[in-house]
């Protein structure tokens, strides 16, 4: 018999504006199940960073329900939901946002000062945090040891962002949020990327959520979602 599979992202009629009346998202229905990999696109300026800031839990809806892993978000305070997004949701953005301050083994930890079930999941897949930071790098194309003590200002973009998504998957959460973290790249280096992180969201068990102007990446993925066809923004205005 085939497993049913659950869902983890579940948004049911939500609303949201930045000022009351003026509609970004109206998304009647939403649902990724786990294990998907999901392409979000739609035009500059469409709502897709604010999609993934819902499902985040940064923002919360002027109307409806966002549910993760079962959880209403929506419900929730700020702290809950900070707490909620530090276990259970890694985060790569744009601009990447790594701590200048920190090194690159530093960088990818971080998640587990924030999580102690992060932590815990890190160092019982691989022993230590160290080891499990390290082997993320590797496996996401860092080879080099040598990168590991360096401050992160002194990468190029494309190990930025392999340091970026390596403290992302730390310690397997649930759900990978990826906004546009392949813009800077050329297309080859972009493909290897993504099939770096697909492997890894796979061996780790988590589901992806990508959004990417670049449809010519559409092929990795397990579901594409258009916004302009989920979002009926412009019916409430
Ligand atoms: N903090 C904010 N305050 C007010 N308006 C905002 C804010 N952030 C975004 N917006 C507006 O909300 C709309 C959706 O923005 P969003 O960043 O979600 O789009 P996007 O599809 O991710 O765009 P891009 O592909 O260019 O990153 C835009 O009209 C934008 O100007």
């Amino acid at each position: 018999m085939q497993e049913m599979k659950k869902t983890i992202i579940e948004l049911d009629s939500v609303v949201f504006g930045w000022t009351e009346g003026q509609p970004v998202l109206n998304i009647p229905e939403l649902s990724v199940a786990s294990g998907e990999r999901v392409f979000l696109k739609g035009p500059s300026g469409s709502g897709k960073s604010t999609l993934l800031n819902l499902i985040a839990g940064i923002h919360t809806p002027r109307q409806g329900s966002v549910r993760v892993l079962g959880e209403a978000v929506h419900h929730q305070g700020s702290a809950w939901r900070d707490n909620f997004r530090a276990d259970h949701i890694g985060l790569i953005f744009q601009q990447f946002n790594l701590l200048p301050y920190l090194s690159v083994l530093d960088n990818v930890m971080l998640p587990c000062l924030f999580s102690k079930r992060r932590k815990a999941r890190a160092t019982e897949r691989y022993g230590s945090l160290e080891e499990a930071a390290t082997q993320l790098l590797k496996h996401l194309g860092m080879v080099s040891d040598a990168l590991h003590g360096r401050g992160v200002t002194r990468l190029s973009i494309g190990q930025q962002q392999r340091v970026a998504a390596a403290r992302a998957l730390i310690g397997s959460p649930e759900l990978i949020i990826a906004d546009e973290p392949t813009s800077a790249l050329d297309s080859d280096s972009r493909n290897g990327f993504l099939d770096l992180l697909i492997g890894e969201c796979d061996l780790s068990g988590s589901t992806l959520v990508f959004v990417s102007h670049d449809s010519s990446l559409e092929a990795h993925f397990s579901q594409i979602i258009s916004l302009r066809d989920i979002n009926h923004a412009e019916e409430l205005v």
